[in-house]
């Protein structure tokens, strides 16, 4: 589920009235989502998407996510644009919690994405990175590798009951990630959540980006390795080279891969591979079995890390 906070229809009204969207037609509470309230929103002058920032989501950051969401639209990146109050604002209040509307993007994301959209969703994820060169916002990525250790803390103790032997290689993990871990690559804004829940589709046109809510400053590459994970794997968790060859020449279509970003490859992706391993078992452990929040595998991301760590070489990646 993705709707924690209910709105009624006279708070809506009222809520509106600081818009220049014209009055509700309907609004319904969208199911997929985990992190925030989202609602389906048909308006007098077009259809929209509300959403309610909920407590996973410091309200600090909420300015960098929407300035960037318009930035990014404005420089031609397929992404929702958020919509200005009459006084300018972006954000104000509904039921108690900070509140935005955005844009509403036709399309579907993919659960089987085709080689073909692999290569979009490259070339769309370069785009994103030099349309984001000049936003002139900063934001810390909270789950970079030091952030890794909190949520690691959290569930290390319990990490056997999800796989026994788990928390003896994840420990092994951190020690040689940590050692390892490249300070120097390019960096900038990085989506940092671009799964294919995130990317819509019209047949293999790209039609949307969404969700900017982890965007933060990090390497790019570390962004290129998030999507080989997300994308290049297929349902028993097995790469899919054709897949990964064709994101990475869409992405170097538009933003060439340096030689030294090519060589971190294996270890970034190995990286991200804990990184979102690391939110599910957390996630895992604490959310109650039957709460309507989604709860994802993060066995899928221990295969992931698996694989990662027995590359010897980009090529396998589908790189020369
Ligand atoms: N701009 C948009 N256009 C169309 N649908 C959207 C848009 N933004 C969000 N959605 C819908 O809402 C769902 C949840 O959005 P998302 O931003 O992923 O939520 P959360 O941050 O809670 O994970 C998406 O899966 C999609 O169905
Ligand atoms: N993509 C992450 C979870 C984040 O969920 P989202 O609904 O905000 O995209 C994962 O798969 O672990």
């Amino acid at each position: 589920m993705a709707v924690y906070t209910d709105v009624n229809e006279a708070q809506l009204s009222r809520f509106l009235q600081d818009y220049d969207v014209g009055s509700v037609l309907s609004y319904k509470g969208i199911a997929e989502g985990s992190e925030n309230s989202n609602f389906l929103l048909h308006a007098e002058r077009g259809s929209f998407i509300l959403t309610l920032y909920e407590k996973r989501v410091d309200q600090s950051d909420l300015p960098f996510f929407l300035c960037l969401m318009q930035h990014l639209a404005r420089r031609g990146v397929i992404c929702p644009l958020p919509v200005q109050r009459r006084d300018g604002e972006l954000i104000g209040e509904l039921a108690g919690r900070p509140a935005a509307i955005i844009t509403f993007l036709e399309g579907m994301w993919m659960r089987h994405p085709t080689v073909a959209q692999c290569g979009e969703v490259g070339r769309s994820l370069a785009q994103l990175h030099l349309a984001g060169a000049d936003f002139p916002m900063h934001r810390a990525n909270a789950l970079a590798v030091e952030g890794w250790r909190l949520l690691w803390n959290g569930s290390r103790d319990r990490a056997d009951e999800v796989s026994p032997g788990l928390a003896a290689e994840v420990e092994a993990e951190f020690t040689d990630i940590e050692t390892r871990w490249p300070n120097d690559l390019p960096r900038g804004i990085i989506h940092a959540d671009l799964f294919p829940d995130n990317v819509f589709f019209l047949g293999d046109r790209l039609s949307g980006l969404i969700d900017f809510y982890f965007a933060c400053d990090d390497f790019y590459a570390y962004d290129v390795a998030t999507c080989l994970n997300a994308w290049c794997f297929e349902t028993d968790f097995s790469f899919n080279p054709a897949k990964a060859a064709a994101l990475l020449t869409g992405y170097e279509a538009v933003r060439p891969l340096s030689d030294r970003e090519k060589a971190a490859l294996p270890l970034l992706a190995r990286g991200s591979a804990l990184r979102f391993m690391l939110t599910r078992l957390y996630d895992w452990l604490t959310i109650p079995d039957g709460a309507s929040v989604q709860k994802r595998d993060p066995l899928e991301y221990v295969a992931k890390l698996r694989f990662h760590r027995d590359v010897t070489s980009p090529s396998t990646y589908g790189l020369s």
